[in-house]
């Protein structure tokens, strides 16, 4: 136990829903919704039920890189149905509100944990093997709150290897952390530029960064996914490059992420835990 006197905060759990798995970041811009999509995209091809919650109300994005648009429609309960393309079943803030880039801003904290309280209990997500949240970069009061009250089997990391990225994801670590959360590894975006012509890799960022900083934070590093064009068109068009190029090398490091996931999670120290402490 950190950080002061123990509070026990319950997180419901969602029933039908057997792993829920948080991606995140320190800091905005680095690719975690990329990697949202990508991960949830690679878990079906692992024959896993998979349904995708956009909880990053400052900018969701969601809807855009997995190709799904329209208002979503109710079930005979009165739950939302979630939209579902490439295998996968999303859901957003960003379809259930007109301009969410203008508004969602300005929204006071408890807004935001009502409105993903909806998304997370009032949304038919059914039968899933997995729930990734991409969750609102950074490590302010709205994201230390979701992690409490969301019943998370684990956390990814997203960094790039900049060393200023690297500082907000050990933020990012410690949020999870603190919350008794496991961490199921890091996710260095951006990691290398091959080039095209002569296949010579550039390190944009730097070399080692996360690894180093990984080793010490004691978090593995489950994937190095490159800077690549196909990465960012095949988001804009809505078809992610695990859906659209499952054959190039991006997807197997996506593919090769999601098993790491999938194993973590079944592993038994990162079972979900019902009842959090801070
Ligand atoms: N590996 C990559 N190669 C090329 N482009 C990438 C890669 N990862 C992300 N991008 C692009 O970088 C931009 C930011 O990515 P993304 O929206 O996933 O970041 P984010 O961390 O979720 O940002 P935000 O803080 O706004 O939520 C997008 O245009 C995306 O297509």
């Amino acid at each position: 136990m950190q950080g002061g006197p123990a509070r026990a905060v319950k997180s419901a759990a969602i029933p039908g829903i057997k792993h829920i798995v948080a991606v995140a970041s320190g800091k905005g811009g680095v690719g975690k919704s990329t990697t949202a999509v990508n991960l949830a995209v690679s878990l079906t091809k692992l024959g896993r039920k998979v349904g995708l919650l956009d909880a990053d109300i400052y900018g969701p994005s969601v809807p855009k890189m997995l190709g799904i648009s329209g208002k979503p429609s109710m079930n005979p309960e009165g739950k939302i149905t979630p939209l579902r393309n490439h295998g996968v079943y999303g859901m957003s803030i960003g379809l259930l509100i007109s301009n969410p880039e203008n508004s969602a801003i300005v929204w006071r904290g408890p807004m935001v944990m009502s409105a993903l309280q909806q998304l997370l209990y009032q949304v038919d997500w059914g039968e899933k093997d997995f729930l990734i949240v991409d969750m609102p970069p950074g490590t302010g009061d709205a994201q230390l709150t979701l992690t409490q009250r969301v019943p998370l089997s684990g956390a990814v990391i997203v960094s790039t290897p900049q060393d200023i990225a690297l500082m907000d994801a050990r933020r990012g670590v410690n949020m999870f952390q603190k919350v008794h959360v496991p961490i199921l590894g890091l996710v260095e975006n951006m990691s290398f530029f091959q080039c095209p012509n002569c296949q010579h890799r550039s390190h944009i960022f730097g070399t080692d960064g996360v690894q180093e900083a990984a080793k010490e934070i004691g978090v593995d590093v489950i994937g190095k996914v490159p800077i690549e064009i196909s990465i960012r068109k095949c988001s804009d068009e809505g078809t992610p490059v695990t859906a659209s190029e499952p054959d190039s090398s991006e997807a197997s490091e996506y593919l090769r992420i999601a098993k790491a996931v999938d194993q973590k999670v079944s592993e038994k120290k990162t079972a979900m835990p019902s009842v959090f402490m801070d």
